[in-house]
């Protein structure tokens, strides 16, 4: 097994806080990996790290093969990183398949001349996420969970070795949770690398492959996603009531 990107000890303090306390990790090829934790356990630190947006107070990260804690934020995605937000971040004035080929012109060469109608990668984006019929309406036209979609399509166009979910459920009834879990297992399945945050522990548990549960910026367990939440210091760390007290919090 390849692991695409490798965490050591990583950690990262605010003054006093330590958002993240020493955290090693890797995530497998191929699977989707998925990290839960209750409210201000640190996750939102740690993809903070992990995509250079925040300084690490020590550690060491790698990303196929290579040392990268070091780099630009800005040079993640050439690097072949590519995320979600937690908040829609779509272009309003744009149609679908534009705001899919910003993601795709944001890799491909700017001198490249551009022909006529959409470039392939654009297409096939469209088409794997479902939104092939969708591409000329405007995102207001959309779903909320359709706008996810576009967002999920724009990572995917930049044919990413690593896609990072952050909270890409978040605001969804569950049928519209059910198809983001399904597409994302489709992308997997495909081959695609992920690795998702979520506070749905049961979305958690029906999408990922490997699970890592964190505390007070720490992990506190990792391996199978039924072991993880079965873990009585993950029951613990949720405040003793268990995770499904917490099902679909935001
Ligand atoms: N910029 C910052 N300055 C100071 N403290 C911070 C900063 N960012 C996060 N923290 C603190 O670090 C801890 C971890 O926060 P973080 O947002 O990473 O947790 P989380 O697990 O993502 O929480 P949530 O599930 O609510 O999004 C919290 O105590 C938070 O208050």
């Amino acid at each position: 097994m390849t692991n695409v990107l490798e965490a050591s000890d990583v950690a990262v303090h605010y003054g006093g806080v330590r958002a993240v306390d020493g955290i090693s990790f890797a995530l497998e090829e191929g699977r989707i990996s998925g990290i839960i934790g209750p409210n201000g356990s640190g996750k939102s630190t740690l993809v903070a790290a992990l995509t250079r947006l925040t300084h690490l107070t020590r550690g060491e990260l790698s990303f196929a093969g290579a040392r990268y804690e070091s780099v630009r934020p800005a040079s993640i995605a050439s690097m072949g990183v590519a995320r979600t937000f937690q908040t829609v971040r779509l272009l309003p004035d744009l149609t679908v398949a534009a705001n899919v080929q910003l993601g795709h012109d944001a890799r491909a060469r700017r001198d490249r001349p551009r022909g006529r109608g959409l470039p392939a990668p654009v297409s096939q984006a469209l088409d794997r996420t479902g939104l092939a019929e969708m591409a000329h309406v405007l995102p207001s036209e959309l779903s909320y969970g359709t706008q996810r979609r576009v967002e999920i399509a724009r990572a995917i166009v930049m044919a990413p070795k690593l896609l990072l979910l952050d909270e890409p459920t978040a605001g969804m009834n569950q049928s519209e949770r059910r198809d983001i879990s399904a597409l994302l297992r489709q992308l997997r399945d495909e081959g695609l690398t992920q690795l998702l945050i979520e506070h749905d522990v049961q979305m958690m548990l029906d999408t990922c492959d490997h699970l890592f549960a964190m505390a007070q910026g720490r992990l506190l367990t990792e391996g199978r996603p039924a072991d993880v939440v079965a873990d009585a210091r993950v029951q613990e760390a949720y405040l003793g009531k268990g995770w499904k007290a917490h099902a679909g919090d935001q």
